[in-house]
């Protein structure tokens, strides 16, 4: 385990360079496993924990896959299973992208139930909608979904109730090998949908309209391994210019794209920060004091919920009061309890927060409860009076790439130190009792803490093999109620 403490006061400035997407290269390495020949080589990848872990996750269905120097090589021309193991899984979300490709390559899939931040119910029921109407069977057990399909997986036209980005993806890869056309209607249009769909035409496939509501996708024979480039992180990107904006600094923020930062942009030239376009990069600066505006997140390209906490550290430190509105995961406001300690003026008030702005920030000991809450502490702490120590850090090493290297190459005083111990903090418990609440009846769960402390090695997946076709799968009515939970503010 480890912490991060950061002594507030220093003005940023300098240069800092945004890595590879998360959220971009997590799809783009499980649509690798839909080329049965050739090898694919993805460049900037960031070495995060959540890459690591979708690593595993290739590697144990049997594909070739190693890193070198930000690229990651895959060959998974020959795939000897269809299992993706609940101690995998269960630390991230998009392991969860790997059940398209599954079962448009095998016409088998068997995946345990995903993880992820403690910021919603976050049902999969899209991803599971879509399978089905282009012919999979799916059943659900024992934490795990088993998707099986007679044959290829046929073209169909997909109504997604809601613009799930991780449901258009899966949804897009196995379309790319289905027999005839695939549409789905009320896609996400985030850019890494756009990537993704990038990456697959590279490999072969007929995907049109991606970065629009409708993506058309003509299924194809075969897929062959490419080169791509994934684009640089968009949300490590939002947060420098943030914690530049905090500090008042004077920051270049190297491979941000002001395109896929519009709405950020927007909301920080309204309350006064300066954002100019660079050759290959954003510079910003700030003078304090900054004005309060109004937030409300939304699906790409409206403000992103991945950014809300890190702006919500912004709001409190400036001048008048801002109403902050969640609307894509009903649970994102566990920061606020933390910001608290710092003593931010917040008021929740449904699926609002209400800011007091132009609060001194004070130091204390506080905890990251999601990963881009971790983030925003990093920025609230680089303002804040004194020391700050913030624990819960393996949430931040899912999306960031060396951010205490990066911060303190700005000037930040910043570093992190490794603890042993087996406390587990109110809010890491928080955060788990969330997913407990979620996922009671259908995966056991482990507490943050104990969890990132048990590197557990992964049972062998098994080979296939014709008794991975046994009845042992009963379609359980009341898990599948879970996976269907709608948020309580709906
Ligand atoms: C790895 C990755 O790319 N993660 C991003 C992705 O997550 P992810 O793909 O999980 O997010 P979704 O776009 O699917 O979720 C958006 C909303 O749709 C709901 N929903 C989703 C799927 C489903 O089958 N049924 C359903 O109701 C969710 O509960 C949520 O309220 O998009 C989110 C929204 O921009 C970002 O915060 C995450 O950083
Ligand atoms: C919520 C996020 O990630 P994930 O979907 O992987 O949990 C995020 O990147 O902020």
């Amino acid at each position: 385990m480890s912490k991060i403490i950061v002594r507030g006061g220093q003005r940023l400035s300098g240069t800092v360079k945004v890595s590879g997407a998360k959220n971009s290269v997590l799809p783009i390495l499980a649509a690798s496993l839909l080329a049965n020949e050739g090898e694919s080589v993805i460049h900037d990848v960031p070495l995060l924990d959540d890459v690591i872990n979708i690593q595993k996750v290739i590697g144990s269905l049997g594909a070739k896959i190693s890193y070198k120097s930000e690229m990651m090589y895959i060959d998974a021309s020959q795939l000897t299973s269809f299992e993706a193991p609940y101690d995998l899984v269960r630390k991230m979300r998009a392991s969860f992208l790997v059940m398209g490709p599954l079962l448009a390559r095998l016409g088998s899939a068997r995946i345990s139930l995903p993880g992820g931040c403690a910021i919603g119910t976050r049902p999969i029921d899209q991803h599971l909608k879509g399978f089905e109407a282009m012919g999979a069977e799916i059943n659900l057990g024992q934490g795990y979904i088993e998707a099986k399909t007679n044959g290829k997986l046929q073209g169909a036209k997909i109504y997604l109730d809601v613009a799930s980005v991780g449901a258009t993806e899966n949804i897009m890869m196995a379309a790319a090998l289905a027999e005839g056309t695939t549409t789905i209607e009320n896609a996400a249009k985030e850019p890494e949908i756009v990537d993704l769909a990038n990456y697959l035409n590279a490999m072969g496939a007929k995907v049109r309209g991606a970065g629009t509501g409708m993506i058309r996708i003509e299924g194809v024979e075969s897929l062959r391994g490419v080169a791509h480039t994934v684009i640089p992180d968009r949300v490590e990107a939002g947060t420098y210019i943030i914690a530049a904006a905090i500090t008042g600094g004077d920051v270049y923020v190297e491979g941000a794209i002001s395109d896929h930062l519009a709405p950020v942009i927007s909301k920080l030239q309204e309350m006064g920060v300066e954002i100019e376009e660079g050759d290959n990069g954003l510079h910003v600066r700030a003078n304090h004091p900054l004005k309060s505006v109004d937030v409300k997140t939304l699906p790409y390209p409206g403000f992103p919920t991945d950014m809300q906490s890190q702006m919500m550290a912004l709001l409190m430190v400036s001048e008048g009061t801002s109403i902050v509105t969640e609307t894509v995961f009903e649970n994102r406001f566990m920061h606020v309890e933390e910001f608290a300690k710092l003593q931010g003026q917040i008021k929740v008030e449904g699926r609002s927060a209400i800011i007091s702005g132009n609060t001194p920030l004070v130091g204390a000991k506080v905890c990251a409860t999601d990963l881009r809450a971790g983030a925003a502490l990093i920025c609230a702490a680089l303002k804040a009076e004194g020391e700050t120590e913030i624990s819960g850090i393996y949430h931040v090493d899912r999306g960031y790439v060396n951010i205490t290297e990066k911060l303190a190459s700005l000037g930040a005083n910043i570093k992190r130190e490794e603890v042993i111990t087996t406390e587990v903090t109110a809010a890491e418990e928080a955060a788990a009792n969330v997913i407990k609440e979620i996922t009671e009846e259908a995966v056991p769960v482990l507490t943050p803490a104990v969890a990132a402390q048990s590197e557990s090695v992964p049972p062998l997946a098994p080979a296939m093999s014709a008794d991975s076709d046994s009845g042992s799968f009963k379609r359980d009515k009341d898990v599948a109620a879970v996976l269907n939970v709608q948020p309580t503010w709906a």
